[in-house]
């Protein structure tokens, strides 16, 4: 069995795959390493053959994680690394190496699905949209604040803005105007991604019409579905991209 972990700056994903027909034994969605060894240790039976991992934390964080995991479970980790090129994409930042690995792997799964030009949104922490021409140049992208970026933003930096998360979570029945302080910024912040989803949308129109596919991933995903419709939600979309990038066997 294979574990896979994308380590996020608020999250770590984690599942475990067969290593022969990538069928998936578990996952989970963790907030701190300890979870996330806690967790793979409660699995039931076999032992891990591999690991792969995509970090966007530090070096040290993650060579801290690896450190336990390679502890805990007898297993090498192989960490995705920078590329110039792979998988016929060309990687579009002046300096290939500040390209965030979890952008990265997300063009190369998109590419690799879509097999041609593609537009991935990608809505965890921060929002990111990255955009691949169908001969495979990555023409670059953008990074703005995520829903919970925007939310904490507006909690610290006002002094009448408080709620809880049980409050947050009931006021995104609707996104009609809001009649409460909770509503009025939850669904003002889902609204600005519903925006920044259509955005890219348009960017990607005038680059190539009606000729283009939309991956839409990221644990905020669906907040935006519905408004953009034309988008394929694929939640695992950095996995695509991470067993692109360290194949094991
Ligand atoms: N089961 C879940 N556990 C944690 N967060 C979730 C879950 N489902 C949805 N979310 C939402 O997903 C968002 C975090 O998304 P994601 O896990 O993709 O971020 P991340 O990988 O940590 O961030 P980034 O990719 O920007 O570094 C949060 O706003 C959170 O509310
Ligand atoms: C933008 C984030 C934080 C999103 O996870 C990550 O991709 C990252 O740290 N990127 C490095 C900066 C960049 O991509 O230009
Ligand atoms: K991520």
């Amino acid at each position: 069995m294979i574990l896979e972990l994308d380590c996020g700056n608020s999250f770590i994903k984690w599942r475990v795959i067969h290593a022969g027909d990538a069928t998936i034994v578990g996952g989970g969605i963790v907030d701190s390493d300890q979870a996330l060894l806690a967790q793979i240790a409660a699995l039931p039976g076999q032992r891990l053959s591999g690991c792969r991992m995509v970090s966007v934390r530090s070096e040290d964080e993650t060579d801290v994680l690896c450190a336990h995991l390679e502890q805990s479970f007898g297993v090498r980790v192989q960490v995705a690394q920078p590329a110039q090129e792979m998988a016929g994409v060309r990687n579009g930042y002046d300096d290939y190496q500040r390209l965030g690995m979890d952008r990265w792997l997300a063009a190369l799964g998109a590419y690799h699905l879509a097999k041609g030009a593609c537009l991935v949104i990608d809505l965890g922490t921060a929002a990111k949209a990255d955009f691949v021409a169908g001969d495979g140049q990555h023409l670059g992208g953008y990074i703005c604040p995520g829903m919970p970026l925007m939310r904490s933003q507006l909690r610290t930096h006002t002094r009448r803005i408080r709620y809880d998360d049980a409050s947050a979570e009931r006021a995104l029945s609707s996104l009609a105007p809001g009649h409460s302080t909770v509503e009025a910024v939850e669904r003002g912040c889902v609204l600005m991604l519903q925006g920044f989803a259509r955005t890219q949308i348009e960017q990607a129109r005038a680059l190539w019409g009606e000729a283009f596919s939309v991956f839409l991933t990221g644990g905020d995903a669906p907040l935006v579905q519905d408004s953009v419709p034309q988008a394929r939600v694929i939640p695992d979309l950095v996995f695509v991209g991470l067993a692109m990038a360290c194949p094991l066997d």
